[in-house]
Protein backbone atom coordinates (compact mmCIF):
# COMPACT_ATOMS: atom_id res chain seq x y z
CA UNK A 1 0.00 0.00 0.00
CA UNK A 2 2.78 2.32 1.38
CA UNK A 3 6.26 2.07 0.52
CA UNK A 4 9.19 4.14 0.93
CA UNK A 5 12.66 3.58 -0.50
CA UNK A 6 15.79 4.60 0.47
CA UNK A 7 13.89 8.49 1.71
CA UNK A 8 16.99 10.60 2.84
CA UNK A 9 16.49 14.42 4.05
CA UNK A 10 18.94 16.72 5.14
CA UNK A 11 17.96 20.27 6.34
CA UNK A 12 20.11 23.66 6.47
CA UNK A 13 22.80 21.43 3.69
CA UNK A 14 25.99 22.57 4.66
CA UNK A 15 25.58 24.94 7.16
CA UNK A 16 26.04 24.69 10.94
CA UNK A 17 23.06 23.63 11.56
CA UNK A 18 23.25 20.54 9.36
CA UNK A 19 20.47 18.54 10.28
CA UNK A 20 20.27 14.76 8.49
CA UNK A 21 16.33 14.45 9.55
CA UNK A 22 15.57 11.14 7.58
CA UNK A 23 18.44 8.97 6.73
CA UNK A 24 17.30 5.73 4.18
CA UNK A 25 14.46 5.24 5.43
CA UNK A 26 12.88 2.18 3.68
CA UNK A 27 9.51 1.15 4.92
CA UNK A 28 6.94 -1.08 3.68
CA UNK A 29 3.27 -0.38 4.98
CA UNK A 30 0.59 -3.15 3.69
CA UNK A 31 -3.09 -2.54 3.09
CA UNK A 32 -4.76 -2.44 6.09
CA UNK A 33 -1.84 -2.13 8.54
CA UNK A 34 -1.91 0.12 11.61
CA UNK A 35 1.24 1.18 12.10
CA UNK A 36 2.40 3.08 15.48
CA UNK A 37 5.56 5.42 15.14
CA UNK A 38 7.71 6.25 18.60
CA UNK A 39 11.31 7.27 19.20
CA UNK A 40 13.44 10.25 20.34
CA UNK A 41 13.12 13.87 20.49
CA UNK A 42 13.82 15.04 16.80
CA UNK A 43 14.32 11.47 15.47
CA UNK A 44 12.30 12.56 12.41
CA UNK A 45 8.99 11.18 13.56
CA UNK A 46 7.13 14.43 11.71
CA UNK A 47 9.30 14.87 8.84
CA UNK A 48 8.41 11.00 8.31
CA UNK A 49 4.90 11.95 7.63
CA UNK A 50 5.48 15.88 6.16
CA UNK A 51 7.43 13.71 3.50
CA UNK A 52 4.60 10.92 2.61
CA UNK A 53 1.90 13.87 2.94
CA UNK A 54 4.16 15.79 0.76
CA UNK A 55 4.45 19.22 2.88
CA UNK A 56 8.43 17.98 2.31
CA UNK A 57 10.07 16.69 -0.63
CA UNK A 58 12.63 14.50 0.02
CA UNK A 59 16.21 14.86 -1.42
CA UNK A 60 16.35 11.28 -2.27
CA UNK A 61 14.58 8.59 -2.76
CA UNK A 62 10.77 7.41 -3.72
CA UNK A 63 7.66 6.82 -2.27
CA UNK A 64 4.95 4.61 -4.14
CA UNK A 65 1.10 4.81 -2.49
CA UNK A 66 -1.38 1.81 -3.62
CA UNK A 67 1.27 0.89 -6.18
CA UNK A 68 1.59 4.71 -7.79
CA UNK A 69 4.90 6.88 -7.15
CA UNK A 70 3.71 9.56 -5.66
CA UNK A 71 6.97 11.24 -5.34
CA UNK A 72 6.77 14.40 -7.12
CA UNK A 73 3.23 14.77 -6.67
CA UNK A 74 2.26 18.19 -4.50
CA UNK A 75 1.02 17.91 -1.47
CA UNK A 76 -2.73 19.37 -2.26
CA UNK A 77 -2.49 16.47 -4.94
CA UNK A 78 -2.10 13.59 -2.29
CA UNK A 79 -4.30 15.01 0.09
CA UNK A 80 -7.41 13.72 -1.77
CA UNK A 81 -6.42 9.93 -0.77
CA UNK A 82 -4.24 11.12 2.39
CA UNK A 83 -5.76 12.05 5.80
CA UNK A 84 -4.06 13.99 8.29
CA UNK A 85 -4.67 14.91 11.82
CA UNK A 86 -2.35 17.17 13.80
CA UNK A 87 -1.59 17.74 17.50
CA UNK A 88 -3.67 20.92 17.53
CA UNK A 89 -7.46 20.71 17.82
CA UNK A 90 -7.28 24.05 15.58
CA UNK A 91 -5.67 22.25 12.46
CA UNK A 92 -7.99 20.78 10.08
CA UNK A 93 -11.58 22.30 10.57
CA UNK A 94 -12.81 25.79 9.82
CA UNK A 95 -13.56 27.84 13.17
CA UNK A 96 -16.66 29.85 11.88
CA UNK A 97 -18.40 27.39 10.19
CA UNK A 98 -20.82 24.91 11.21
CA UNK A 99 -20.48 21.30 12.10
CA UNK A 100 -22.04 20.49 9.14
CA UNK A 101 -20.07 22.92 6.81
CA UNK A 102 -17.20 21.18 7.70
CA UNK A 103 -18.27 17.80 7.07
CA UNK A 104 -19.83 18.95 3.86
CA UNK A 105 -16.71 20.01 2.77
CA UNK A 106 -14.89 16.98 3.90
CA UNK A 107 -17.60 14.96 1.83
CA UNK A 108 -17.05 16.98 -1.15
CA UNK A 109 -13.11 16.25 -1.67
CA UNK A 110 -12.60 14.90 -4.44
CA UNK A 111 -15.65 15.17 -5.85
CA UNK A 112 -16.70 17.83 -8.69
CA UNK A 113 -19.70 18.96 -6.55
CA UNK A 114 -18.74 21.87 -4.46
CA UNK A 115 -20.50 22.85 -1.26
CA UNK A 116 -21.90 25.94 -3.54
CA UNK A 117 -24.49 23.42 -4.58
CA UNK A 118 -25.07 23.31 -0.46
CA UNK A 119 -25.48 20.01 1.64
CA UNK A 120 -27.99 17.46 0.64
CA UNK A 121 -30.53 16.17 3.23
CA UNK A 122 -29.04 12.43 2.24
CA UNK A 123 -25.88 13.83 3.08
CA UNK A 124 -26.82 15.50 6.43
CA UNK A 125 -28.62 12.28 7.57
CA UNK A 126 -25.25 10.24 6.59
CA UNK A 127 -23.29 12.92 8.64
CA UNK A 128 -26.19 12.88 11.72
CA UNK A 129 -25.03 9.14 11.88
CA UNK A 130 -21.50 8.98 11.29
CA UNK A 131 -21.85 11.96 13.77
CA UNK A 132 -23.92 9.57 16.25
CA UNK A 133 -21.22 6.54 16.04
CA UNK A 134 -18.93 9.19 18.42
CA UNK A 135 -21.11 8.94 21.03
CA UNK A 136 -20.11 12.90 22.15
CA UNK A 137 -23.49 14.05 21.22
CA UNK A 138 -22.14 16.40 18.16
CA UNK A 139 -25.50 15.47 16.29
CA UNK A 140 -27.29 17.05 17.69
CA UNK A 141 -25.10 20.30 17.47
CA UNK A 142 -24.90 19.99 13.79
CA UNK A 143 -25.63 23.67 13.11
CA UNK A 144 -23.12 25.01 15.80
CA UNK A 145 -19.76 26.79 14.99
CA UNK A 146 -16.99 24.40 15.28
CA UNK A 147 -14.69 27.48 16.85
CA UNK A 148 -17.22 26.23 19.92
CA UNK A 149 -16.15 23.12 20.51
CA UNK A 150 -13.92 21.25 23.27
CA UNK A 151 -10.31 20.05 21.99
CA UNK A 152 -11.46 16.59 21.86
CA UNK A 153 -14.54 16.61 20.12
CA UNK A 154 -13.15 18.71 17.70
CA UNK A 155 -10.00 16.20 17.20
CA UNK A 156 -13.12 13.82 16.82
CA UNK A 157 -14.65 15.88 13.92
CA UNK A 158 -11.86 16.07 12.33
CA UNK A 159 -10.73 12.41 12.27
CA UNK A 160 -14.27 12.04 10.57
CA UNK A 161 -13.29 14.40 8.34
CA UNK A 162 -10.71 12.79 7.42
CA UNK A 163 -12.20 9.59 7.06
CA UNK A 164 -15.87 10.51 5.50
CA UNK A 165 -14.59 9.82 2.43
CA UNK A 166 -12.34 6.73 2.63
CA UNK A 167 -8.50 7.70 2.54
CA UNK A 168 -5.65 5.55 1.15
CA UNK A 169 -3.77 6.42 4.30
CA UNK A 170 -4.44 7.93 7.42
CA UNK A 171 -1.50 9.88 8.78
CA UNK A 172 -2.00 10.89 12.69
CA UNK A 173 0.94 13.02 14.30
CA UNK A 174 0.49 12.70 18.07
CA UNK A 175 -3.38 13.50 17.75
CA UNK A 176 -4.42 13.19 21.03
CA UNK A 177 -1.19 14.72 22.95
CA UNK A 178 -2.62 18.29 23.37
CA UNK A 179 -5.72 17.01 25.35
CA UNK A 180 -6.28 15.50 28.82
CA UNK A 181 -5.63 11.92 29.90
CA UNK A 182 -9.48 10.82 29.51
CA UNK A 183 -10.25 12.74 26.87
CA UNK A 184 -6.98 11.54 24.88
CA UNK A 185 -8.15 7.96 25.80
CA UNK A 186 -11.60 8.42 24.48
CA UNK A 187 -10.08 10.11 21.07
CA UNK A 188 -7.77 7.03 20.88
CA UNK A 189 -10.73 4.60 20.59
CA UNK A 190 -12.48 6.60 18.33
CA UNK A 191 -9.69 6.79 16.35
CA UNK A 192 -8.96 2.53 16.80
CA UNK A 193 -12.84 2.27 15.86
CA UNK A 194 -12.96 4.18 12.72
CA UNK A 195 -9.50 2.58 11.43
CA UNK A 196 -10.92 -0.97 12.35
CA UNK A 197 -14.18 0.11 10.84
CA UNK A 198 -13.16 1.11 7.15
CA UNK A 199 -9.72 -1.30 7.36
CA UNK A 200 -7.91 2.24 7.25
CA UNK A 201 -4.28 2.01 6.35
CA UNK A 202 -2.84 3.94 9.10
CA UNK A 203 0.66 5.74 10.48
CA UNK A 204 -0.17 6.97 13.83
CA UNK A 205 3.29 9.10 16.02
CA UNK A 206 2.43 8.75 19.53
CA UNK A 207 4.66 9.94 22.69
CA UNK A 208 2.57 7.04 25.14
CA UNK A 209 4.30 4.12 24.85
CA UNK A 210 1.38 1.90 26.77
CA UNK A 211 -0.79 3.05 23.25
CA UNK A 212 1.93 2.77 20.84
CA UNK A 213 1.93 -1.20 21.71
CA UNK A 214 -1.55 -1.41 22.47
CA UNK A 215 -3.17 -0.28 19.23
CA UNK A 216 -2.42 -1.22 15.71
CA UNK A 217 -0.13 -4.28 14.56
CA UNK A 218 2.87 -2.86 13.93
CA UNK A 219 5.38 -0.41 15.95
CA UNK A 220 8.28 1.12 14.31
CA UNK A 221 10.70 2.86 16.44
CA UNK A 222 12.67 5.88 14.97
CA UNK A 223 16.41 7.31 16.15
CA UNK A 224 18.41 10.12 15.02
CA UNK A 225 16.67 10.00 11.21
CA UNK A 226 16.68 6.60 11.06
CA UNK A 227 14.81 3.96 11.28
CA UNK A 228 15.93 1.70 14.62
CA UNK A 229 13.48 -1.31 14.74
CA UNK A 230 10.12 -2.81 13.79
CA UNK A 231 8.35 -4.95 15.93
CA UNK A 232 5.18 -7.20 14.70
CA UNK A 233 3.65 -10.29 14.84
CA UNK A 234 4.96 -12.38 18.24
CA UNK A 235 7.51 -10.07 19.62
CA UNK A 236 4.79 -7.00 19.57
CA UNK A 237 2.23 -9.81 21.16
CA UNK A 238 4.48 -10.35 23.76
CA UNK A 239 5.71 -6.56 23.93
CA UNK A 240 5.57 -4.53 27.50
CA UNK A 241 6.34 -1.00 27.86
CA UNK A 242 9.26 -2.52 30.06
CA UNK A 243 10.73 -4.48 27.37
CA UNK A 244 10.17 -1.85 24.80
CA UNK A 245 12.27 0.43 26.75
CA UNK A 246 15.11 -1.97 27.52
CA UNK A 247 14.81 -2.82 23.58
CA UNK A 248 15.41 1.43 22.67
CA UNK A 249 18.56 1.25 25.18
CA UNK A 250 20.08 -1.82 23.84
CA UNK A 251 19.27 -0.47 20.44
CA UNK A 252 19.82 3.25 19.90
CA UNK A 253 22.58 5.39 20.67
CA UNK A 254 20.31 8.32 22.77
CA UNK A 255 17.33 8.27 24.99
CA UNK A 256 13.71 7.87 24.28
CA UNK A 257 11.62 10.68 24.08
CA UNK A 258 11.20 12.39 27.39
CA UNK A 259 7.78 12.95 26.07
CA UNK A 260 6.64 9.53 26.44
CA UNK A 261 4.50 8.72 28.89
CA UNK A 262 5.56 5.30 30.02
CA UNK A 263 2.48 3.79 32.67
CA UNK A 264 0.76 0.72 31.57
N1 LIG B 1 11.62 22.63 8.39
C1 LIG B 1 12.70 22.30 9.09
N2 LIG B 1 13.84 23.02 8.98
C2 LIG B 1 14.94 22.69 9.68
N3 LIG B 1 15.04 21.63 10.51
C3 LIG B 1 13.94 20.88 10.64
C4 LIG B 1 12.72 21.15 9.96
N4 LIG B 1 11.80 20.22 10.31
C5 LIG B 1 12.42 19.39 11.17
N5 LIG B 1 13.69 19.77 11.37
C6 LIG B 1 14.69 19.10 12.22
O1 LIG B 1 14.73 17.74 11.84
C7 LIG B 1 14.84 16.89 12.98
C8 LIG B 1 13.66 15.94 13.02
O2 LIG B 1 12.49 16.69 13.39
P1 LIG B 1 11.06 16.03 13.57
O3 LIG B 1 10.12 17.13 13.90
O4 LIG B 1 10.76 15.18 12.40
O5 LIG B 1 11.28 15.11 14.84
P2 LIG B 1 10.23 14.30 15.70
O6 LIG B 1 10.71 12.90 15.80
O7 LIG B 1 8.86 14.51 15.19
O8 LIG B 1 10.44 14.99 17.12
P3 LIG B 1 9.47 15.36 18.32
O9 LIG B 1 9.06 14.09 18.99
O10 LIG B 1 10.35 16.19 19.19
O11 LIG B 1 8.31 16.13 17.74
C9 LIG B 1 14.93 17.83 14.18
O12 LIG B 1 16.28 18.03 14.49
C10 LIG B 1 14.30 19.10 13.69
O13 LIG B 1 14.82 20.22 14.37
Amino acid sequence: MLKLENINITFNKNTANERKALQHIDLDVADGDFVTVIGSNGAGKSTLMNVISGSYEADTGKIFLDGKNITHLKEHQRARTIGRLFQDPLRGTAPNMTIEENLGLAYSRGKRRSLTIGIRKKDVSVFRERLKELDLGLEDRMKMPVGLLSGGQRQALTLLMATIVTPKLLLLDEHTAALDPKTAEKVMRITDKIVKENALTTLMITHNISNAIEYGNKTIVMSQGKLLLTIEGEQRANMTVEKLMKLYSDTAEDELSDKMILQE
